[in-house]
């Protein structure tokens, strides 16, 4: 298979911004715009590099006291004073002070209430176990910690925060995550359509809508530091959804061709040739222009590209803003799991990922079902041709048929990254495969989950095998892989692995959220009811997809879920600190 594998020239090329795909990427050409503030700038770097702020998040967060000139006055002076020498950290605070303001401490992020919130939504009556049923009922609580609102002051009053304006309520992850995050919000809907919040989810939705309308693209988050970066592309399936949930297939009548304006982003941004046997195909990878570091983890990118050439840097930037781009930032899957290989040896936008592609496959078909109902016949045939070819794709490029199995494809020198992968399984989830090869591919799969013993832990599918300290690899258990890879076991006939999987992410909140009394961004495969740890930030706890995922499964099982008995939840806690190499292997 991997004989005959052609990379297309010019792929290394980055070729995209949501504003335009043939223009270079660049912040802002104007000084007086925010983004030479803090999205780039001298600013910006004495600022994030004089570590004031333990998370760079805070500064790039924080609204505008006085106005950008008085800024860059201000800055000049400092500048005209200190020359090359830093700039001490007490200048800094006073000119922090002057002239900004936390987040926290302002109104253009309200606190909300959802209008539709009610105490007793139906799924408590459905849920049958008596300690889940008190569980359902105070994740029915955090929604009203997770609402927000934005000020209109964000829309009209410019260049004061780097929010970007929706116009409803929405629900936030948590944590340092105070914005609208795109992928977060499908497995958040989920929750809301549990508990009956039908208007907020429409309101969240057209919230979507909006951004995708006004910026041409849908935005990793409603910052302007996410401008040249989007997130695994589920806006589709979340007015699906909807459609399905509601029966209002008005949403999708008013808004078709502003939908259809997602898959054109990524159609003209991300879409490469990749010839396999012969056979030339189009794919998607996730691929963003990123002119310097991330403003939000500043001196993470900073330290990363620092010992590199300034083509190298760019290299380095793009790779990790299209690791943020797949929602997996960051993951043993973009640099290849080896000793040695870090977050340096990045290179997600030459990889042509399984889930990616599945989602895409999963969309079009979206778009195929609701161009039959519009009656819009041409685009009936467009989409149906398409759906086939991504779908004939998925299999000729990233299946692989000796392990049974869909890998990464890497287009540098056309291997498949033969690691385990909980994202491996998302093309069951899209039903990305032949109906005719169902049955065998159910079999492939048991094979699969056995090979890696997935039944032994409890706290979740564990997102890869690989233990490389970054967040979305071993051991660490995430909600929306959850989700996907349960649904996706039940499409092909393997009810018992759903239900399993389901139950043990269930049993695995539930005992977090005894012993901590919150729900975790990520858990620990091993050890039910743990944080999973790793990666740039600390844990986050909140959290809107969790309590998604937890509500989805509660839907789907209502009469069957139960906690495991307490003697199987007396598991010794041990601290939420990471664990050392040795520690990790005593584990395993
Ligand atoms: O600030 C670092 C990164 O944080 C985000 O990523 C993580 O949180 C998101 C919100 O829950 C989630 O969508 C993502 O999958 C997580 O890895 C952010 O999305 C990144 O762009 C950002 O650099």
């Amino acid at each position: 298979m991997l004989k005959g594998f052609h990379r297309i020239p010019g792929l290394r090329k980055c070729h995209s911004t949501p504003f335009n795909p043939r223009s270079p990427c660049k912040w802002a050409s104007d000084p007086n715009d925010i983004r030479n503030i803090l999205c780039d700038g001298p600013i910006l770097h004495a600022v994030q590099m004089s570590n004031v702020f333990p998370d760079c998040k805070t500064f790039v967060d924080m609204n505008v006291k006085t106005s950008i000139p008085a800024i860059n006055g201000a800055w000049k002076t400092i500048a005209a004073q200190y020359g090359k020498q830093p700039v001490p950290m007490t200048t800094i605070l006073k000119f922090l002070e002057d002239h900004f303001e936390t987040v926290e401490g302002d109104s253009q992020l309200e606190k909300w209430v959802p209008t539709d919130w009610t105490p007793n939504p139906k799924i408590l009556d459905k849920v049958e176990d008596s300690e889940y049923k008190y569980f359902a009922k105070e994740l029915n609580n955090l929604w009203l910690k997770l609402g927000r609102k934005m000020n209109a002051k964000v829309e009209t009053e410019k260049n004061k925060t780097t929010l970007l304006y929706v116009p409803n309520g929405f629900i936030i992850p948590g944590g340092r995550f105070r914005e609208l995050y795109y992928w977060d919000t499908y497995f958040i809907l989920l929750g809301l359509f549990a508990c009956d919040m039908f208007q907020t989810a429409k309101g969240i939705i057209e919230n979507m809508i909006y951004l995708l309308k006004n910026h041409g693209s849908m935005f990793n988050g409603t910052r302007i530091y996410y401008q040249f970066r989007s997130q695994p592309p589920l806006l589709l399936k979340m007015v699906d959804e909807y459609v399905d949930a509601t029966q209002d297939f008005s949403m999708v009548e008013k808004n078709f061709r502003v939908l259809e304006r997602e898959m054109i982003f990524w159609e003209s941004t991300r879409k490469i040739k990749v010839t396999v046997d012969g056979k030339t195909h189009d794919v998607f990878r996730y691929n963003c222009c990123m002119p310097g570091p991330r403003p939000e983890s500043y001196r993470e990118d900073y330290s990363t590209a620092e010992k590199s050439s300034n083509e190298q840097k760019l290299y380095k930037y793009q790779a990790i803003a299209s690791a943020c781009e797949s929602g997996w930032d960051f993951s043993s899957r973009w640099f290849k799991c080896k000793k040695g290989n870090t977050i340096k040896d990045m290179h997600t936008h030459e990889i042509i990922p399984v889930d990616l592609n599945a989602f895409m496959h999963m969309n079009y078909e979206i778009l195929k079902k609701w161009s039959t109902r519009l009656k819009l016949e041409n685009e009936t045939r467009k989409y149906t041709e398409l759906s086939d070819k991504i779908k004939e794709a998925i299999r000729d490029v990233l299946w692989d048929e000796l392990d049974g199995i869909w890998y990464d494809r890497d287009t540098r020198d056309g291997s498949l990254n033969k690691e385990y992968a909980t994202s491996n399984f998302t093309p069951l989830w899209t039903r990305s495969f032949n109906d005719k090869a169902k049955v065998e591919i159910a079999e492939r799969m048991l094979e699969y989950y056995s090979k890696y013993n997935l039944w032994k832990y409890k706290g979740g599918l564990p997102t890869t095998m690989c233990f490389s300290g970054e967040q979305w690899d071993w051991p660490n258990s995430w909600a929306p892989l959850q989700l996907i890879a349960s649904q996706g076991f039940r499409n092909v006939g393997l009810p018992v692995l759903g239900y399993k999987t389901a139950s043990n992410w269930v049993n695995n909140n539930y005992t977090g959220y005894l012993k901590h009394n919150v729900i975790f961004e990520k858990y620990d495969c091993r050890r039910p009811g743990m944080t999973g740890f790793g990666g740039e930030y600390e844990e986050q706890v909140g959290f809107g997809w969790s309590n998604g995922v937890l509500f989805q499964f509660m839907q789907e099982y209502p009469d069957r879920l139960k906690p495991s008995v307490p003697e199987e939840r007396k598991i010794p806690f041990l601290s939420t600190k990471s664990l050392s190499e040795e520690e990790e292997n005593s584990l395993t």
